[in-house]
């Protein structure tokens, strides 16, 4: 457990949740399918508030992003992460952008997270692209898959907003893509596979127990590496984690902390976790590719009826960096 003490409520309970606990299967992932999106949005819209609301986590079907460019775009992601580390160090993360390796020590568990990622804030990625010769092709096929990412974010953030008495498009322009203060990230994931040595130590995470700091998360995940688990807020005392099925044809959703805020906790940003595998479980790599929906660093989170003090997007989100990552990030 890290001895850091931090001022903000959620630093404060992330800082608490270093504990293995159990796995439950009771609860369910809901699948909620948004084909026809336009035709059927109230319709979605409340399958998507009943799921945000009971556990945070919810998987949409259908989403409009072909397999193969899900698939496509991890290749690309693998390639990257099988550049030699003197050609990745030329790229370092800086402000949510660039290449970082084991280290992200979160609060909840004091260790670095077994990974290395790559974040595109397309902002802040001056000097930051592999080149075409050490990479060809990399920046347009992030850029393109992160705008269906982005696309497909905003669907589900009309929804809520719909639902929280929000105009339809009051989140598209709070992560207005065309602004200089856009400040949305694409993180490829690279979860390191276990050593022999290693396999019997369950005190390392792949990535400890947090609660994101966007307004939403798509992730995509690979058939067959799984590990990823939540806690949804009713067992938070028990620490029962559900686990989340990775299907590579979803994208699995959750609610991050500014949205949080911003529905004055109706919707809850949940803890979850990526578990080192078990003995006797797949121990190769784990890959996976994360779209943070993060709000504009000029758009201001007002909680509705004044739970929270206003706080802009980008003061947010420089706060949670901070605690998460070695000086200079
Ligand atoms: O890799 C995963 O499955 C989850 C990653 C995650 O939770 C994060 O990067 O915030
Ligand atoms: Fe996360």
């Amino acid at each position: 457990m890290s001895n850091a003490t931090y001022d903000m409520a959620e630093l404060q309970k992330e800082s608490r949740m270093g504990a293995i606990g159990s796995e439950t299967t009771t609860r369910e992932i809901r699948r909620i399918d948004i084909s026809d999106f336009e035709n059927r949005k109230a319709e979605i819209a409340d399958q998507l508030w009943d799921a945000a609301v009971d556990v945070g986590f919810f998987q949409i079907a259908n989403h409009g992003i072909d397999l193969s460019e899900i698939r496509a775009a991890f290749e690309m992601a693998e390639r990257f992460f099988a550049l030699p580390d003197e050609v990745k160090g030329q790229y370092p993360l800086k402000a949510n952008a660039g290449w970082e390796s084991r280290a992200q020590v979160r609060p909840s568990t004091g260790t670095a997270d077994q990974k290395e990622s790559y974040q595109i804030t397309r902002t802040r990625m001056e000097g930051l692209y592999p080149t075409e010769e050490e990479l060809p092709g990399f920046k347009k096929a992030m850029h393109d898959f992160e705008l269906k990412s982005w696309e497909v974010g905003m669907k589900v953030l009309s929804c809520f907003a719909l639902k929280l008495g929000f105009d339809e498009d009051f989140f598209r322009r709070a992560h207005d893509m065309d602004s200089s203060t856009y400040q949305s990230t694409l993180r490829l994931l690279h979860y390191y596979a276990i050593p022999p040595e290693m396999q019997d130590k369950l005190s390392l995470w792949r990535a400890g127990a947090h609660t994101d700091f966007d307004c939403l998360t798509l992730l995509y995940q690979r058939q067959g590496q799984g590990g990823l688990q939540v806690l949804p807020g009713k067992e938070a005392e028990n620490q029962a984690w559900t686990p989340i099925p990775p299907e590579e044809d979803l994208i699995t959703c959750n609610i991050g902390d500014m949205l949080m805020r911003w529905s004055d906790d109706k919707l809850p940003s949940n803890f979850h976790r990526v578990k080192n595998p078990l003995p006797g479980e797949y121990m190769g790599p784990r890959y996976s590719l994360a779209f943070f929906c993060q709000a504009n660093t000029d758009a201001l989170i007002e909680s509705p009826t004044g739970k929270y003090a206003p706080i802009t997007a980008g003061d947010y989100l420089k706060q949670r960096i901070a605690a998460n990552f070695k000086k200079g990030y």
